[in-house]
């Protein structure tokens, strides 16, 4: 199995959902037309920004409008969606979750974040999900986590020992920290042997300035493309079985010695 997959890096206009849903329709629509993908990845948050404060008054209420939208899109334009993330407001509060819509227009993937980032005081306005971020594309088996989750190599793990080749994640990550970004994509996918495809927004707000660099990395670690620092589009083709290939070179998968982690 082989996919076409594109980030879509951009520019998040702050606590403005409307302009950032009619932004994201044009730049799908122009991917597709450019690129042909099957798998289109957004950044975290795209619909909101950080604007944290307002979240009660600009969330999307059950995901229910981005749902539409995701679905209406994948549909429309024939291609799988992992759909960055958005503010979801609950009766039990508000969660930064990411949906995952097929080409057929199903939703086949809903996680929301589970570690809160105190540094960006996450954890003060939102709740931390509760579900892995497992889902199937096309049968194969996939993830999906959100930003300052990468720095959590068990949770990625648990990720790949359950089964998924390709984890995408989807981030607002800035750019004073743009180094441990790399990094830190490029480690997952070495030690987990895996297809690493982040998408991260680029721009400011009124307390950051956001990295860009969106990456497509293979289960060797090589970086296959990589945005810069301006709005674009990241596009790599990548073949899946690349990482079966990967696991017998090198078997961690059958090394592992989980009693004694
Ligand atoms: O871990 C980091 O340095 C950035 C994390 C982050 O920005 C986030 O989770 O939103």
């Amino acid at each position: 199995m082989s996919w076409k997959v594109a980030c879509i890096q951009f520019d998040i206009t702050f606590g403005s959902p409307q302009e950032n849903v009619k932004k994201v329709e044009k730049l799908i629509m122009e991917t597709v037309q450019k690129y042909s993908p099957k798998i289109i990845v957004l950044p975290e948050l795209w619909t909101t920004g950080y604007d944290l404060t307002r979240l009660d008054e600009i969330g999307d209420n059950n995901g229910d409008t981005t749902k539409k939208t995701l679905q209406m899109l994948a549909k429309k334009h024939n291609v799988h969606i992992v759909g960055g993330s958005v503010a979801k407001n609950t009766s039990k509060g508000t969660y930064n979750t990411m949906y995952t819509v097929n080409d057929e227009g199903d939703i086949v993937g809903e996680y929301s974040k589970l570690h809160l980032f105190q540094l960006m005081y996450e954890h003060l306005y939102l709740q931390p999900g509760k579900n892995d971020g497992l889902f199937q594309l096309d049968g194969e088996t996939c993830a999906g986590v959100i930003c300052y989750d990468i720095r959590f190599p068990e949770w990625i793990r648990t990720h790949t020992t359950g089964g998924a080749k390709v984890v995408f994640v989807v981030a607002e990550w800035p750019l004073s920290r743009l180094e441990h970004w790399r990094a830190l994509l490029i480690a997952r996918a070495i030690e987990n042997q895996c297809y690493v495809v982040a998408a991260n927004r680029v721009g400011k707000d009124p307390n950051n300035v956001f990295a860009g660099h969106s990456m497509i990395i293979d289960p060797w670690g090589e970086v296959l493309a990589e945005g810069l620092e301006d709005e674009a589009i990241v596009v790599s083709d990548i073949d899946l079985e690349k990482v079966e290939k990967v696991r017998k070179q090198i078997p961690i998968f059958e090394d592992r010695k989980p009693s004694y982690y």
